[in-house]
């Protein structure tokens, strides 16, 4: 990524956690420039939830500071489990969080038909996701996510629960983005497709962070000069 890029978001967290633990994450600063995919990785616990946590501001012991800059300075969350009202289908889903971003009518129609087509769910748009299987409820979450266009998506562990051609979908959808220049951060434990997709990474272990760059700088850190996403992060952790 070329050092002009501005930084979307810029995370310095001096410490945050929870009422038993106030310090669980600790020392933690990366930055999200435009048109990057940065990797939020780490083990169970490591830290990755509650450094969104802390991002999206949800942390009440929280000590450090979160910018967000860029044109709109919008960003939307995409959780790891779906969030959705029992009694709104699809399409109202849709709509209201197009008024809740104010999104002109004629773009939300356009955007949202071209969202349901893409993720194939143009049938099911009049439809409570009540009843939806997991993998589509996750797909509802992506689109309402993708709805707003904003400047930064924050990502939770996309990848469980979708079948392989909704990956695909995803995948393609977040690579137009990055195109447009919105920066993502993307926590996932499947190492091979965030190897082939993120442009770097930020590694935490036991709430620190243990690295922080591009795969070759990962690689230089471990000293592994060929090494794979995979055997780096088990040589570090
Ligand atoms: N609400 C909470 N109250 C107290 N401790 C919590 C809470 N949520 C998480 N923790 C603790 O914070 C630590 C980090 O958890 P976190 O969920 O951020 O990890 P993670 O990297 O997202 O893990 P996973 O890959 O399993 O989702 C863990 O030790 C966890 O037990």
């Amino acid at each position: 990524m070329s050092e002009e890029r501005l930084a979307l978001l810029d995370v310095y967290i001096e410490q945050a956690g929870y009422d038993e633990v106030p310090d669980m994450i600790k020392g933690i600063h990366f930055t999200v420039q435009q048109g990057e995919l940065v990797g939020l990785l780490g083990p169970n616990g490591a830290g990755k939830s509650t450094t969104i946590k802390s991002i999206l501001g949800l942390l009440k012991d929280f000590k450090g500071k979160i910018s967000f800059m860029g044109e709109n300075k919008s960003y939307a969350y995409i959780p790891e489990h779906p969030i959705l009202y029992d009694e709104l289908t699809l399409w109202e889903h849709m709509e209201f969080a197009a008024s809740v971003y104010e999104l002109d009518r004629a773009v939300f129609l356009e955007r949202a038909d071209d969202l349901l087509h893409r993720f194939r769910l143009l049938d099911e748009k009049h439809q409570l996701p009540g009843k939806f299987s997991k993998g589509m409820q996750q797909k509802i979450m992506l689109i309402l996510g993708f709805l707003n266009k904003p400047d930064v998506y924050i990502v939770d562990e996309p990848f469980i629960g979708l079948d392989p051609k909704a990956i695909k979908d995803f995948l393609g959808m977040l690579e137009e983005e990055r195109k447009r220049g919105a920066g993502i951060l993307m926590s996932t434990h499947v190492l091979d497709t965030a190897e082939r997709i993120c442009s770097s990474f930020v590694l935490l272990s036991g709430g620190r962070l243990v690295a922080n760059g591009t795969l070759q700088d990962i690689q230089k850190q471990c000293d592994m000069p060929d090494a794979t996403l995979f055997d780096c992060f088990h040589s570090l952790l």
